[in-house]
């Protein structure tokens, strides 16, 4: 099938659905997979074997194809039918400008390898961190579930945090949030362990203006369901066995 099927509209460029209020570049689509395409994912999410999952404390998460081993991945087979469909063709085929190349033009493998599944049982976040050096600076994140709150932070000079977010993006199910350069390399990223996120507003949320269904918000509260993640990256080092292993670990 098209990849830009008919319940589908991607904009014509990145640059459209800009997040101008926040150190370029990062982009907010909405509604970037239809409703059938995020039941059938998190499906496959939900009936993956036992064995893909890592449970921490709070959260649980499956890497595909593989986990990385010193920054690299060991596992060079592609990524399965249900990860690469509908969502990698359809970030190839954005440019970030109008008559640009799409963002993994320059990226070493030319698109994404790489795809973390993060499951988030309402009440559940991550630390702030930075994703460090392993990955092309370009991170493409699909929502499915339930909308949160990604909260973005200044490091001191010391290396110490601040207290308080400089900015929160609101992430709603079946949307893509694109984050790259500096806001990649210079910012830290991470989820409140809240069950539900307040105090959203326009002058609050970055990326307002670019939301679906911002009257869901007006309150300036969303209790939150479970929000499940799926972080698309190019790892840089892969490793020559890996792909040697390839066709072999294809046939078993
Ligand atoms: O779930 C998310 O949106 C963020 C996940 C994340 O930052 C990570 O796994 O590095
Ligand atoms: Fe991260």
């Amino acid at each position: 099938m098209d990849s830009r099927s008919s319940q589908v509209i991607l904009p014509q460029s990145l640059e459209h659905n800009k997040i101008t209020t926040l150190p370029p570049s990062a982009y907010y689509i909405v509604d970037f997979i239809s409703e059938e395409e995020e039941k059938a994912i998190l499906h496959k999410v939900e009936t993956a074997p036992k064995t893909r999952w890592r449970q921490l404390t709070h959260r649980r998460l499956q890497t595909w194809p593989s986990d990385l081993v010193k920054d690299t991945l060991l596992d060079a087979r592609p990524l399965p039918a249900w990860l690469e469909e509908p969502v990698v063709s359809r970030l190839l085929s954005i440019p970030v400008a109008d008559g640009d190349a799409n963002l993994f033009a320059s990226s070493p493998h030319s698109r994404p390898n790489h795809v973390l599944i993060n499951e988030y049982p309402a009440g559940t976040g991550i630390m702030p961190h930075k994703d460090g050096a392993a990955y092309h600076p370009v991170v493409c994140t699909v929502s499915l579930g339930s909308s949160l709150c990604l909260s973005l932070y200044k490091s001191k000079a010391d290396g110490a945090l601040e207290l308080e977010p400089t900015w929160r993006i609101l992430q709603e199910p079946r949307s893509l949030l694109i984050t790259t350069a500096d806001l990649y390399t210079e910012y830290l990223h991470g989820i409140d362990s809240v069950s539900a996120d307040v105090n959203l507003s326009e002058k609050t949320v970055a990326n307002w203006s670019l939301l679906r269904s911002p009257e869901l918000f007006t309150d300036g509260r969303h209790e939150r369901g479970t929000r499940v993640s799926l972080t698309y990256r190019d790892v840089l080092k892969v490793s020559k066995l890996g792909t040697k292993l390839g066709p072999m670990f294809k046939r078993l």
